[in-house]
């Protein structure tokens, strides 16, 4: 292409040469045979006076010989003399006289013979054609002439063709020489232009065509300066090309492996022509391998779930027409195998043709399968328990409010049962909480085996179950019989043994019910509180018990909130102490004495332990109260040692929570150590409910206690559910018989049989024997006869303050048959 400028420049060059050169050549030419033709003029103009003066002299030999002379002029080819009959009189060709000259002469015209005659004015022009100049010239006399007629005319032809050539000559001679220059001088510019202008022009080209890693560069340096700019911008040009390229190349690497990394598909479709470039993780996503699957569109659509097809093809359509601003939409996608894959699929417009219509569009698809289904389980975990997957405390507050909505309409009772296990914390922190959840899952496995579906079973946390019985019945009494009945259920269910890592757990549990019909105008979270209420009443009430509420539940409650607020100040206000039971033996000598907490209360005086030590341990009071009566205890001891006052055995009551905090023995054994008591002053008393939990554990730690010399007596023994393993296995020192058991000695004989049964067996286990609560001498007497080993009860002695009980020890100590009336 760059050769097309000089080429043209040639050839324009050429055309203006030819051209010039044959506007001169005609120019000249038309000069010469101008200048010839008044040449001829003249000689004509001679000739015809000379013929015209040689006929007026009727001597018409000098016309003769002039035209004999004229003929030694080779450029005439034609001179001839007419008469008036157009016969030829006299001719150059002697040949030619007496013809007629149209005859003879090539080129010769009558009619201009006639036209020149009768106007009397000669013609002479240049024939072209023939390369000659013609002449008719008239000869103008009246006279007749020697060969008989008139002379009239005088025709020359004169031959250009010399003169023509020659003014060729010097053309082409002129040509050469100015041309010639001219065609030099072009031909110099056009080396100039190729080596300076093209050629460089063409390399810049060469290498702009051979791709961006060739350099640009010039070889020659006799360049044009705007070539060299050009060459210099073209090379920076490809600098920064090469670098954004580098930088596109980079930039596509990393999103290629974003992308990748992710592992999601990539789609691009033109939607003009339907085909659908679909990438290998694309097609891996769903099965294929990089050479399956054609790129169209259907290969697509016809893989879309049926269910989500419409759903999926008008967002995409909405978004192509520009209703949305984003296309995405989360499907299925049938794989290679027959199943469906959930997909993220996004996409977005990148080309719209000149009407604006989209016509193309790119998207990814991530494999969101797992996510759906995390979805669906969270959806599930959101209304379920996840531990035992029973409903979760927001479906139990849905379904009471749905229960409430029926009743309303139903006029139907139902009731609302709350659940709490007995001493399950204690289970979880000595067996680990890991065959706590086993004993929580089998547990919820009972409950759902055994209800119908009209029944709905709920776990709030921890150990905590709900259980909601609909349309109990229309009438409250009948249905608050229902409620006690069912609960009964229930603790059966939770009474009967848990097996669980080849260890047997038994558990109770305490029942708070709450019933509702449609009188009652209050929301779900307050139902729920008071079927808690009940349950806080029913522990208290002894465990493994069952309270339906009632209003004056709240009172206590209340209650119970107050000595909560009012313990926690309790020991630095010095509101508690301590009082001392003595415990005798079969001759009532003073062998020991358990240590009782007191609170008196400034206004509301005394408050029975009964009724404070509950909350205390619901409130995780009981540990630092717990700590403060041992402290008591050896502030006691020590004081009377000091004396030297010998004091018998002190037994202390333990709470479960504070037996069980972790490295309670090791820091008991280096409180008493700190404290300088001897470790055989004291003596734990543990209710069964202590103990209900890894005998592993417990032997460990009673076996510390023990060989620490402190001894360990089971307290209350026989209102628990604990099974009797544990007391072959356990090293304790003593069993102590509920006072329940004593009571009732003498009124019946299956409660003689019990206590009876109780003694035998704690012998047999070489385990002495503590009969609490004696009251009357019947009961001792019994007690007794059956080899009981000691006695604790108002019989011998109420339980005394320290001052009264230090006076007892003092010497010489009397026996105590009976109470000390009054304390
Ligand atoms: N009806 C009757 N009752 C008799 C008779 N002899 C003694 N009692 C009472 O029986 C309870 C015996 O204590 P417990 O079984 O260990 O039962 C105790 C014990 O479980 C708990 N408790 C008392 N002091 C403490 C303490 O310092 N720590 C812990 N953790 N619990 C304590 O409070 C419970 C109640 O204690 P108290 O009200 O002092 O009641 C005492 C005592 O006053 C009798 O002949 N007839």
């Amino acid at each position: 292409m760059a050769y097309v400028v000089p080429f043209c420049v040639f050839f324009i060059y050429l055309c203006l040469v030819a051209g010039e050169y044959f506007y001169e050549r005609q120019s000249l030419e038309s000069e010469a045979s101008t200048a010839q033709i008044k040449q001829l003029e003249k000689e004509l103009f001679r000739m015809q006076h000379l013929v015209e003066r040689a006929i007026h002299n009727q001597n018409l030999d000098s016309v003769a010989e002039e035209i004999s002379l004229a003929a030694t002029d080779f450029n005439i080819m034609v001179y001839i003399l007419l008469d008036d009959t157009s016969l030829i009189r006299y001719a150059n060709h002697v040949v030619w006289r007496d013809s007629r000259a149209s005859q003879v002469i090539d080129g010769y015209s009558m009619a201009l013979h006639r036209q020149v005659v009768d106007s009397g004015k000669p013609r002479i022009f240049a024939n072209m054609d023939r390369l000659s100049i013609q002449a008719y010239y008239p000869v103008i006399t009246e006279a007749p002439v020697s060969f008989g007629g008139k002379a009239e005319l005088l025709y020359l032809e004169y031959d250009l063709s010399p003169a023509m050539a020659k003014v060729t000559d010097d053309l082409n001679l002129r040509f050469m020489r100015v041309w010639g220059l001219g065609a030099l001088f072009v031909l110099g510019f056009m080396l100039v232009l190729h080596f300076m202008l093209i050629r460089p022009l063409r390399a810049l080209a060469w290498q702009a065509r051979g791709g961006e890693n060739i350099p640009f560069h010039m070889d020659n340096t006799w360049v044009f300066s705007e070539i060299r700019v050009l060459k210099d911008y073209l090379h920076r040009s490809q600098q920064k090309l090469q670098r954004t390229q580098k930088q596109l190349r980079d930039n596509e690497q990393r999103w290629l492996f974003a992308v990748e990394g992710t592992r999601n598909g990539i789609w691009d479709w033109n939607i003009a022509s339907g085909e659908v470039f679909l990438s290998d993780r694309w097609k891996e996503m769903i099965g294929y391998g990089p050479h399956e699957l054609e790129g169209l569109y259907s290969t697509w659509e016809s893989r879309l779930h049926p269910d989500d097809k419409g759903a999926v093809l008008s967002s995409l359509q909405a978004y192509l027409n520009g209703e949305t601003e984003a296309f995405e939409s989360v499907h299925r996608l049938r794989h290679k195998e027959g199943h469906y894959i959930w997909v993220l699929d996004r996409g977005m417009l990148v080309e719209w043709d000149e009407q604006g219509r989209p016509c193309r569009i790119i998207g990814t698809h991530a494999d969101v399968s797992d996510d759906v289904r995390n979805q669906q389980a969270l959806a599930h975990l959101a209304n379920h328990d996840a531990l035992t997957n029973l409903a979760n405390r927001r479906s139990l507050m849905d379904a009471l409010y749905e229960q409430q909505k029926h009743c309303r309409n139903s006029q139907q009772c139902a009731a609302l049962f709350l659940i709490d296990l007995d001493n399950f914390k204690t289970i979880n922190d000595t067996l680990g909480h890991h065959l706590g959840d086993r004993l929580l899952i089998q547990l919820a496995a009972r409950f759902s085996g055994y209800f119908s579906a009209n029944t709905l079973v709920a776990r709030l946390g921890g150990d905590e179950f709900v259980i909601l019985a609909k349309d109990l019945t229309q009438d409250r009494a009948t249905a608050a019989r229902r409620a006690l009945a069912l609960a009964s259920e229930i603790r059966q269910l939770v009474a009967r043994p848990f097996n669980i890592s080849d260890k047997q757990l038994h558990v109770s549990a305490s029942i708070g019910v709450c019933l509702f019909d449609d009188q009652d105008d209050i929301d779900a979270e307050e139902l729920l509180k008071r079927a808690d209420m009940a349950m806080f009443q029913a522990k208290e009430g002894g465990r493994d018990n069952c309270m339906i509420y009632n209003s004056e539940m709240e009172v206590k409650a209340h209650q119970n909130l107050l000595i909560q607020n009012e313990l926690r100040y309790a020991i630095e206000r010095q509101q508690l102490s301590l009082v001392y039971q003595p415990i005798v033996d079969a001759q009532g000598k003073l062998t020991g004495a358990e240590a009782l907490l007191r609170w008196q209360h400034p206004q509301q005086g005394n408050i029975s332990p009964a009724d404070f030590i509950p909350v205390a341990e619901g409130s995780g009071l009981i540990s630092e109260i717990g700590h403060w009566v041992i402290l008591e205890v050896c502030r006691f001891i020590r004081e009377q040692q000091a004396r030297g006052i010998g004091v018998p055995k002190i037994a202390i009551n333990l709470s479960a929570r504070q037996f069980n905090q972790p490295e309670f023995v090791e820091r008991l054994i280096a409180l008493l150590k700190a404290q300088g008591i001897a470790t055989d002053a004291l003596e734990l008393e543990l209710t069964e409910y202590a103990l209900l939990t890894n005998l592993c554990i417990m032997n460990t730690r009673i076996d510390l206690l023990r060989k620490a010399g402190i001894s360990v007596a089971i307290d209350d023994f026989g209102t628990g559910y604990s099974s009797l393993s544990y007391l072959q296995n356990l090293p304790l020192s003593r069993l102590k018989i509920d006072a329940s058991f004593v009571q009732k000695i003498g009124s019946g004989r299956s409660a003689d049989a019990i206590v009876k049964a109780i003694i035998e067996m704690a012998h047999s286990l070489e385990l002495k024997v503590v009969a609490e609560g004696v009251e009357t001498a019947q009961q001792r007497a019994f007690l007794n006869q059956l080899g009981c080993d000691n006695f604790q009860g108002y019989l011998f002695s109420q339980p005394l303050p320290e001052v009264e009980f230090a006076a007892l020890l003092r010497p010489p100590r009397r026996k105590l048959p009976y109470a000390a009336p009054g304390s």
